[in-house]
Parts: C-alpha cells; structure tokens; sequence
C-alpha cells in the first residue's frame, strides 16, 4: 500500500514512521510520502487560505493551491482521497478494514474552517474521495486524524503485525467493546485474577469474558448493542 500526506505541516506526521508503522514501512510494507503544501504556492507569502464567500469566522484553504498539490502527488495512479472533517461521515473499524484492501491512499488535512468544496467536488468526479470524521469534536487540523486512521489501517495489513489473528479478533470485531484484560501478578494491591481465568476451563472463560464484554458495552455504548443483528445475541447474551 502506498500512503501519501499533503499538509501545511509536514512534521507532525513523523510519529508514521515510529515503532510498529516505521517498522512496516522499513519492511516495504507500506511506501510513506508526505508533501508541502506550501510547495504548491507562487506568491512570496505562500498563501493557502482566503476569506469566505458568504462571510463567517474564519478562513478557507484555497483551491487552486489544492489542486495543483493534489494533481502533482496523484499522478496518474487511482488512489482513494481521504479528507478529515468534523463533517465526515464516521471513520470506524469498519472504514479501516476497507481502506486496508486498497492499493494506494491520499489524505488531504485539512485546518482553518476547511478546504474550498469545490477540491472534494473535483476529485470525487474521478475517483473516490471520503469526507470522514474521527470523532465528534473540532481539531485544528486533519494531521492528527490522519495519524489516528493510518495507524487504523496500517495495522491490519499482513505482515504488520507479529500475531494477524488479533486483527480478526480485535474490538468490534464481534460488535462489542473488549472485556478487561489480567496479567501476573495474581494478587495486585489488594486486587486479585477473577478466578475462572485461572482455572483452566476454557468454556467457562469464554463464557465470562463474553459476560463481561456484554456488561460492558450495555454500560458504555448502548448503540453498539442496539446494532447487533438478532442472531448475534443467543439466550444467555440476552441477559444484558
Ligand atoms: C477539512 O476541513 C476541516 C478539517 C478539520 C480537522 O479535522 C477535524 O477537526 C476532525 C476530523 N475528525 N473529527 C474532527 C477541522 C475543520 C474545522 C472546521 C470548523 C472549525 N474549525 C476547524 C475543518
């Protein structure tokens, strides 16, 4: 997977090639480019933003500016185009596992009120391109959101990381929120292992762990249950 970044500020996407997501990109995993905007400008002061038609607070980045980036980093090869926006439409596991499939991603962070529609307009007349949203709040800029579904994606491509199984068996994967974990020592503060973890019968663990996951997610994120298809839940789920 080739992933690219255009951005006013290139640095805060050094952490990609931190740790886990550096070391895929070492492994020729996934090919990382991140790109200047500003290196699309010609005045002196390497505007990107301008006023708002219409009025309002704030400033919206140019398209022109967009354009001329967006042309240069795509090139001729499909790619999907990514812009972050509180606008979006929900970026969820879901999402990632996609995107993972993809041969190649171009993200577009976006900062002050957001990007001229008319680049989104534009692109999506030739190839997909995904208005999303990582969570409901406003950031300054797309950059951070870009770290959060990089990471998202990356992580389920193969070869990424050391035991794939976990991807399968991830949060969400069965439509709840992951139980609480335990590691030695047994006895922590005062705090002790539930016993059945330590009892060695599988089924009754399996049995506790979904208990947990069910408590859990009604506690935390009712939506999520009230999502379930019928058949995910049987007689005893349905406790919850
Ligand atoms: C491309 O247009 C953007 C992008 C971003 C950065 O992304 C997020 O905030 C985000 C992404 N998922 N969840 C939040 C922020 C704005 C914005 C809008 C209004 C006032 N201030 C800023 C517009």
């Amino acid at each position: 997977m080739r992933i690219d970044v255009v951005t006013i500020f290139p640095g805060y996407l050094a952490p990609l090639r931190e740790a886990l997501l550096g070391r895929a990109i070492e492994a020729g995993l996934v090919e990382l480019g991140v790109h200047d905007l500003r290196d699309w400008t010609h005045d002196v002061h390497q505007a990107v933003d301008d006023s708002p038609y219409g009025g309002g607070p704030g400033m919206v980045m140019r398209p022109q500016v967009w354009g001329e980036a967006l042309d240069a980093v795509l090139g001729d090869a499909p790619a999907r185009l990514v812009v972050p926006t509180p606008a979006g439409r929900p970026f969820t596991q879901a999402t990632a596992q996609a995107w993972a499939g993809e041969e190649r991603l171009v993200f577009a962070c976006g900062r002050y009120e957001g990007i001229d529609q008319r680049v989104v307009d534009a692109y999506a007349q030739r190839m997909p391109v995904d208005e999303v949203s990582i969570g409901d709040y406003v950031l300054v800029g797309g950059e951070v959101a870009v770290l959060v579904m990089v990471e998202a994606v990356v992580r389920l491509l193969p070869g990424v990381l050391g035991n794939p199984v976990s991807a399968q068996e991830d949060s969400f994967s069965d439509g709840l929120l992951e139980g609480p974990a335990y590691t030695r020592p047994v006895s922590w503060r005062g705090l002790d292992v539930p016993d059945v973890l330590r009892s060695g019968n599988h089924a009754a663990i399996a049995r506790w762990r979904r208990d947990r996951a069910l408590e859990r997610t009604a506690a935390r994120r009712p939506d999520l249950l009230d999502a379930l298809p019928d058949h995910a839940l049987d007689r005893t789920d349905r406790a919850f």
